[in-house]
């Protein structure tokens, strides 16, 4: 047997087999022990006598916590594997070389039995060698010269081929088992239903807001994310790994786990997180990088990729200078087509989970369902989050978001948005208010991880190219970028920009006073004074008296979801027209949104409440004019306010304190103190008092005769580079009339 067929099949062995080694390379030809260390040598992968001792399995743990969970840093990790494993016959396909016949003919060696991972190490072994070039001397230089194409497909910009490329420099495979992990955190997620027995207590201060106190994460997100969390337990478990639920804070988890693998001693080589932006996230980083430390562990921060622009990619290396305006931002980084990295694979094989697994430490167990995850998320809510007359269900209404959390489904909507043709119709239809199609709803999903901007990117890229079946004969297939899969591209960039001021404002993203260090307005405390508290209490119970912000507070609540148009309303009504502090509205935002997402909640909560990043200045919603424009026949408003179904007359629907005394009597709703007493008469008057802002109670309004063009609301072929208003083509041209309302563009 010629040597350098051996170096290559039998360096495979050496990196995995322990103690079948060397049995098995004498079965191969190898004739004394002397070869076999010649070999390893050759490998660079340390002499078999090494190998030989090393049963010790070492660990990599990977770990995602609250809501920061990401499939796209799990496919990262898979894909750091999958090179690995990606048998050389593809890596070298294209070289005429048939290298797989050649390994396969020492791999599928009968006579063993090879656990799963040694294929992995086996081809890292045989690609180092190749990648090092470091055969001379050792063997048939000309041939390992020959089949050297490795070197070719790395990437050296990317993290993960770097990541693969270190360890190619290493002497030794740097782990045999991985364990993903999922922390519930204990600071956002109420954890104290999975305590083992009701006599427990949690150690754990109650998940509450700060401001108003409010449960950070209420029924439908907690549902939503147990879905998402067993949804890739599912996927990680069809790749041959799993994930370990856990709870607690996300350093103590790791600590107690590194303690008990040591007294196991089993040695954990390297710790893996996602990164993110926010405070309690870099905490979180900085508690499990110490307990990694004080273990002599690895730790390594994986930058997120879930956003559409990759962070190489950006344009500037310091936070600080991210623009303070959106439009320049956008700017740097068009055309948005072009921006997005591919996707990475997704996971075909992982390395498995360690052979014993330290469970969850006292006073807490883990569900072993989905049901009973959501169960046990749920038990400690209290049903109405604190509402005393919460809003009820309305017979006929359903959810514009009655989706199941998970990468699985999150995939499927996307499917879904080709193949109805909705991306491409995207432009005229979102700023809908009913049904499920007028826009994408693909915000849950992309705000846990579960799918991410740039695989939307490449779906509308496969469509707009013809490059798959998906939406084939749908309109727009094939035919290139269109006002709606480019408008969607537009506003997947506000999340990055938004995840951006994150990172540029930190803290400052919880202040009052918002990024624009704004220590002039005042605000109304509802912790501080009656009014103020009744005032919120009224808003988030949706019984505002102002129709629209109504019926947005109690699909909200109800359903978890309610449109961009209807939050860009909903915040400026509490935060200019009733002048509360804005930080209530964004809190009770987290608690009910199942799309709730750190950096683009309080980012829009800035915005709109004028503090954050609105170049307009003043901007103030008129939500009559809006539903107006929006909800023509009060339809969205009557879906949701039941009370006020059988009026005919919109303008009542939208002013309910509008109703005479006759009709008031006819629907029982004399003496209804949200319907006589408002908390703001806002008039807004179809005609000649067009462009009236204020009411009775002094509403603040804003510039009357704000064009509704607004800057850079200009629209060419292909590109989209505003925010247009689907309105006009719904029939709602009001020429002559409204032009000059006291409404406000929107961002
Ligand atoms: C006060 C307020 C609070 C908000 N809170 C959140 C939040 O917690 N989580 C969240 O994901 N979005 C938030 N948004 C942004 C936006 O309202 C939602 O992303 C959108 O309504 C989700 O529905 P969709 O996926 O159908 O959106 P689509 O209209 O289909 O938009 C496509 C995607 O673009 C992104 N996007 C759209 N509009 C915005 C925007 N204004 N800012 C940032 N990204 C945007 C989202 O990822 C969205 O999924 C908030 C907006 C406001 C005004």
């Amino acid at each position: 047997m010629p040597f350098e067929q051996k170096k290559q099949g039998n360096a495979i062995r050496i990196a995995t087999l322990g103690h079948f080694l060397r049995q098995w390379l004498f079965q191969l030809g190898f004739e004394n022990d002397t070869e076999i260390e010649e070999l390893a040598k050759v490998g660079d992968i340390g002499g078999p006598e090494n190998r030989l001792k090393n049963e010790v399995p070492k660990l990599l743990l990977g770990l995602g916590t609250g809501g920061r969970y990401s499939a796209e840093s799990m496919r990262a990790v898979s894909e750091f594997f999958d090179q690995k494993e990606q048998p050389l016959k593809q890596r070298l396909s294209g070289k005429g070389k048939d290298i797989e016949k050649e390994v396969d003919t020492h791999v599928e060696d009968p006579g063993l039995e090879a656990p799963g991972t040694f294929e992995i190490a086996h081809e890292e072994d045989v690609l180092k060698m190749l990648e090092d070039g470091d055969c001379s001397g050792q063997g048939n230089v000309s041939e390992v010269e020959e089949i050297d194409p490795v070197n070719t497909e790395l990437e050296p910009d990317e993290p993960l081929d770097e990541e693969v490329a270190r360890t190619f420099q290493q002497s030794q495979h740097p782990y045999t088992h991985f364990l993903p992990i999922y922390v519930f955190a204990a600071q956002q997620i109420e954890v104290s239903g999975f305590l083992s027995s009701d006599s427990e207590i949690s150690p754990f201060p109650e998940a509450r807001s700060n401001a108003a106190g409010f449960w950070r994460c209420g029924h439908h997100r907690a549902k939503f994310l147990a879905e998402s969390v067993w949804d890739l337990k599912r996927s990680l478990h069809n790749t041959g790994s799993g994930l370990e639920i856990r709870v607690g804070l996300a350093g103590q988890v790791i600590q107690e786990l590194l303690n008990a693998f040591k007294k196991a001693s089993a040695e954990v080589v390297a710790v893996w997180m996602t990164d993110e932006e926010g405070v309690e996230e870099k905490r979180e980083e900085r508690d499990v990088k110490e307990a990694a430390e004080r273990a002599g562990t690895e730790f390594k921060l994986w930058t997120d990729e879930k956003y559409y622009i990759d962070d190489r990619d950006i344009p500037f290396r310091n936070p600080k200078d991210l623009p303070d305006v959106f439009t320049s931002y956008r700017k740097k980084v068009e055309p948005l087509r072009e921006a997005p990295r591919r996707v990475l694979r997704s996971p075909s094989k992982l390395p498995p989970l360690p052979p014993s697994i330290p469970s969850q430490p006292h006073p807490f167990t883990i569900p072993t369902t989905v049901e009973d995850t959501i169960a046990k998320l749920h038990k400690p809510l209290d049903p109405n989050l604190g509402l005393s007359n919460p809003p009820t269900w309305p017979t006929k209404a359903t959810s514009a978001h009655p989706f199941h959390g998970g990468e699985t489904a999150g995939q499927e909507r996307i499917r879904h948005l080709v193949t109805s043709g909705s991306f491409s119709t995207y432009k005229e239809t979102r700023n809908g208010l009913l049904g499920l199609d007028f826009s994408t709803k693909l915000s849950s999903w992309l705000a846990l991880g579960c799918i991410t901007a740039r695989q939307v990117h490449e779906f509308l890229l496969n469509f707009e190219d013809g490059k798959t079946d998906l939406g084939k004969g749908v309109h727009g297939y094939g035919k290139g970028e269109n006002k709606g899969t480019a408008a969607v591209r537009f506003e997947l960039l506000w999340r990055d920009y938004f995840r951006l001021t994150t990172r540029k404002f930190g803290p400052r993203l919880f202040r009052i006073e918002g990024f624009k260090n704004d220590t002039a307005s005042s605000w109304g405390y509802p912790q501080k004074d009656k009014e103020s508290q009744r005032r919120v209490t009224r808003f988030l119970e949706g019984t505002t008296g102002t129709g629209l912000i109504d019926g947005s507070m109690r699909e909200l609540f109800l359903t978890g979801y309610t449109s961009n148009r209807l939050r860009q309303n909903v915040a400026s009504f509490l935060a200019k027209h009733l002048a509360i502090d804005w930080r209530i509205g964004a809190e009770w935002y987290e608690s009910c949104l199942v799309d709730y997402d750190l950096s683009n909640n309080w980012s829009n909560w800035q915005y709109v409440a004028g503090v954050g990043n609105d170049p307009r200045e003043a901007r103030v919603f008129n939500p009559v004019k809006q539903a107006n424009d929006y909800d023509t026949q009060g339809n969205y408003i009557k879906t949701w306010v039941v009370e006020l179904r059988s009026l005919n007359e919109p303008q009542i629907v939208f002013q309910p304190w509008k109703m005479n005394d006759e009709l008031k009597a006819e629907l029982k709703l004399a003496g209804t103190e949200w319907i006589e007493q408002p908390l703001r008469r806002i008039e807004f008057n179809m005609g000649r008092n067009a462009g009236r802002g204020g009411g009775r109670d002094g509403g603040k309004g804003g510039k009357a005769g704000a064009s509704r063009g607004g800057a850079g609301r200009a629209e060419g072929g292909g590109g989209y580079h505003g925010r247009g208003r689907g309105e006009k083509s719904r029939g709602q041209s009001r020429k002559g009339k409204s032009d000059r309302a006291n409404e406000f563009v929107d961002n």
